[in-house]
This record gives structure tokens, C-alpha cells and sequence, in this order.
């Protein structure tokens, strides 16, 4: 992966069943073997990465996050970060469908596994994980994994030194060598279809 600060992935969505059903169009498609997508029939956009309708959970971590997550246990810091308008699949990517799991279950499993190599391969390292779920949501903040304390208002802080956070980064992983929060790409979804 090359050194740049931030990467910007787009991923379109295939038509849902219902889309389908009501005769929605598809407005957005990839340029073949580029990473740019068409808008309508004349607007090019280019991206560091494009993912049509037919690529998989695999292809996406692959490709975009799981050099990352190599990264990140060798002690940089990186931030995966979805954007999108409604439905347009953040969850879906992040989270898994019913059948494929997601970003997030793909970074769970590798990090684990690189610590065990880490630590086979280093004697001494020791690892702890730490990992927070938060929603921020009209400028709400819920911690998801506090059933109990699901309203209850959380604050965004910043420190002496201007880094912003409470103690609700995505996921945090800290060895006695490294210490590396978590990671830096974009992944921008564009609404595949418009009403005919
Ligand atoms: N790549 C995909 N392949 C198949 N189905 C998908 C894909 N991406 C999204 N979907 C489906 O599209 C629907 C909307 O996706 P999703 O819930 O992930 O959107 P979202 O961007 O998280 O929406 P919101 O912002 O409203 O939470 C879901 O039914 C999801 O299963």
C-alpha cells in the first residue's frame, strides 16, 4: 500500500429485490478495469479503489483493509471510516450481511492472529485489546456494547494536546512495544438507482 494519508474507496451496491420490483435504475456503473465509476453517461469520478456490485466482503477487506491491520499491529495508527447516504451499505460492508461477515469481523479475526504470530515470533510481547462501539447519530453518542447506559449522553473530549475522543475509539490495540489505534481509509457509497 502506498504512503499516502488517506484513501478513498467507492463500493456500489447491487439492487435490492424491492428496487428491482419497482423497476428502480441502475444511475451509477464501473469503468472496467479502472478504479472509476460513471454517473449517469457522462460523469467520471476516479477513487483509489472501486468495487461494483458483484465484489465480495473478501475483495473489500482484502483490498483495502487488511494491509492495514498489518500496519496496525506493527504499531501505526489507522482509521476505517464509512460514508454514505441511507441504505447505501455501511452496514452491510462494516458489519456483514446474513450470509458474509464484514469488515469489522475480518479485523477482529486477523488482529488476533497476527498477535499470536507476534508473540510466537517475539518473546516476551505481551497484547491487550481493547475494543469500543460507538454511535454517533444526530450528534448523539451511544456506547452499543453498554446496553445499560445506551441514552445516556457520552462527550467527545479533546485533549492538551488537540486528539479528540472519549475512551470510544473503534477498536484500540495496545502491545509493550506498539501502541496503534485504528486506522485511516474512506469508503464512499453512491445510491445505486433513481427513481425511473
Ligand atoms: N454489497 C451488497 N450486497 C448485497 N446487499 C447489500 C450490499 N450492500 C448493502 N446491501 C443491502 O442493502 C440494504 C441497505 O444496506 P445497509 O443497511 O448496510 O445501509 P446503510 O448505509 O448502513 O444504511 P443506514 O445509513 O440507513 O443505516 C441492506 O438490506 C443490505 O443487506
Amino acid at each position: 500500500m502506498s504512503e499516502v494519508c488517506v484513501r478513498v474507496a467507492v463500493r456500489i451496491r447491487p439492487l435490492l429485490p424491492k428496487e428491482v420490483l419497482h423497476n428502480h435504475q441502475v444511475c451509477v456503473r464501473m469503468v472496467p478495469g479502472t478504479a472509476q465509476v460513471m454517473l449517469g453517461s457522462d460523469r467520471l469520478y476516479s477513487f483509489d479503489h472501486a468495487f461494483g456490485p458483484t465484489a465480495s466482503q473478501d475483495e473489500v477487506y482484502q483490498s483495502c483493509v487488511q494491509p492495514l491491520v498489518e500496519s496496525l499491529v506493527d504499531g501505526c495508527n489507522a482509521t476505517v471510516f464509512c460514508y454514505g447516504q441511507t441504505g447505501s451499505g455501511k452496514t452491510y460492508t462494516l458489519g456483514g450481511g446474513k450470509l458474509e461477515g464484514g469488515i469489522i469481523d475480518r479485523v477482529a479475526q486477523d488482529v488476533f492472529l497476527l498477535l499470536a504470530e507476534k508473540r510466537k515470533n517475539s518473546d516476551g510481547v505481551e497484547a491487550t485489546v481493547r475494543v469500543s462501539y460507538m454511535e454517533l447519530y444526530r450528534e448523539e453518542l451511544r456506547d452499543l456494547l453498554e446496553m445499560h447506559t445506551i441514552h445516556k449522553e457520552l462527550h467527545i473530549r479533546e485533549d492538551e494536546k488537540g486528539n479528540t475522543g472519549n475512551e470510544n475509539i473503534l477498536f484500540h490495540c495496545q502491545t509493550n512495544v506498539t501502541k496503534c489505534e485504528f486506522i485511516f481509509v474512506c469508503f464512499t457509497y453512491c445510491r445505486l438507482h433513481e427513481r425511473g
